[in-house]
C-alpha cells in the first residue's frame, strides 16, 4: 500500500483564496484586519514561522504588525508590548510566538491577552471556552488538522484517535476539538508515561504525532490503512525536518500527512481564518 497524501500546502491554498475574499469584503465596509506578532529572541526556527505568517497576510490583504524584542527581554517588557497590542485598535488579532525564552513566565503572558484578540487560541479564557463548547477562536494546529482530514473526506465520526503529546499548542487541545459533538471521535492522549505506545498506536484509526521525537512512529506501529499525521519538527545537521513519522509509514498507512507540506500550512491558514473571523464579529457589532 502506498499512502494517498493529505495536502496541506494544497487545502491552505483553497482557504486562503476564500479568506481573500472575505477580506476584500471586509476591506469595501473599510475595515482592514491587522495581524499583530510578538516575536522574543532570535531563534531562527520561530523568526522563519513568524516570517511565513507575515507573508500569508499580505497575500489575502491582511494588514501585518511585528514587534520583535531581544531573546534578554524581561517579563515586563514582554507584557508592556502585549498590553500595548490590546489597546491597538489596528490590530483585529494577534499571537506570542512560541517558545518564549526561558524564564519567561508564558502563561502569565497569554493571560494577559485581550481574549478577544487571541488569534492562536490560548488565552485561558478561550480554552474554557471550548471546555465549555462555547465559540471561541480554536487553536491553530489542532483547528488545521481537523481541516485536513475533513476535506480529504477521512472519517473521524466514530474514529479511534491516538493524539501523541501533551504540549500547548497541539497536543492538550487536539481531543477537547476531536471529542466535540461535531467530530466525534474518540480519543487517547499518549505521553512520555503512556506504557505500550505501540499497542495504543495499533489500535488507532487515526494518529497524530506531535511529540518532537524524530521517527517515534514506525510502520510497525500503524494499522493498514490508518490516517497519520505528522506535527513533529526536529532538525538534522543540515536543518532539514525530520518529523515524527518514519518515511516506511507511507507503505502501511491509507492517508499520510507530508512534512513538510502538511499540517504547518494548515496552521498558517487556520491563524488567518482567526483574524478574519475576529474581524466579521467586530464588524457584525459596530
Ligand atoms: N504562538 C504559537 N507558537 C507556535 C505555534 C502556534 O500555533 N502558535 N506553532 C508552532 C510553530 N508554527 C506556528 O507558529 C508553525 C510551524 C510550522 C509551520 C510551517 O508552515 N511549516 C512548513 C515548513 C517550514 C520549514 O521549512 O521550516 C511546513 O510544514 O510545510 C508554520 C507555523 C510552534 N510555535
Amino acid at each position: 500500500m502506498s499512502a494517498q497524501i493529505l495536502d496541506g500546502k494544497a487545502t491552505a491554498a483553497a482557504i486562503k483564496s476564500d479568506l481573500t475574499t472575505r477580506v476584500q469584503a471586509l476591506r469595501e465596509r473599510g475595515i482592514t484586519p491587522g495581524l499583530g506578532t510578538v516575536l522574543v529572541g532570535e531563534d531562527p526556527g520561530s523568526q522563519k514561522y513568524v516570517a511565513g505568517k507575515h507573508r500569508d497576510c499580505a497575500a489575502v490583504g491582511i494588514a501585518s504588525i511585528q514587534r520583535e524584542l531581544p531573546a534578554t527581554a524581561t517579563q515586563e517588557e514582554i507584557e508592556a508590548v502585549v498590553r500595548e497590542l490590546n489597546e491597538d485598535p489596528g490590530c483585529t488579532g494577534y499571537i506570542v510566538q512560541l517558545p518564549l525564552p526561558r524564564g519567561i513566565d508564558v502563561n502569565r503572558v497569554l493571560a494577559l491577552m485581550d481574549p478577544d484578540k487571541d488569534a492562536d487560541g490560548l488565552h485561558p479564557v478561550n480554552l474554557g471556552r471550548l471546555v465549555l463548547n462555547e465559540t471561541a477562536p480554536l487553536p491553530c494546529t489542532p483547528n488545521g488538522i481537523i481541516e485536513l482530514l475533513r476535506r480529504h473526506g477521512v472519517e473521524i465520526a466514530g474514529a479511534q484517535v491516538a493524539v501523541v503529546g501533551r504540549g500547548i499548542t497541539v497536543g492538550r487541545s487536539l481531543p477537547l476539538l476531536l471529542t466535540r459533538r461535531s467530530e466525534n471521535a474518540t480519543v487517547t492522549q499518549c505521553h512520555t508515561g503512556t506504557r505500550d505506545l505501540s499497542a495504543q498506536l495499533r489500535a488507532a484509526d487515526i494518529i497524530v504525532a506531535a511529540a518532537g521525537v524524530p521517527h517515534l512512529v514506525k510502520p510497525e506501529d500503524v494499522k493498514p490503512g490508518a490516517a497519520v499525521l505528522d506535527v513533529g519538527v526536529s532538525r538534522d545537521e543540515s536543518g532539514k525536518i525530520v518529523g515524527d513519522v518514519h518515511p516506511g509509514v507511507a507503505e502501511v498507512a491509507g492517508w499520510l500527512s507530508p512534512n513538510p507540506g502538511g499540517v504547518g500550512p494548515m496552521t498558517r491558514a487556520m491563524l488567518l481564518r482567526n483574524v478574519v473571523e475576529a474581524a466579521e464579529r467586530q464588524a457584525a457589532t459596530a
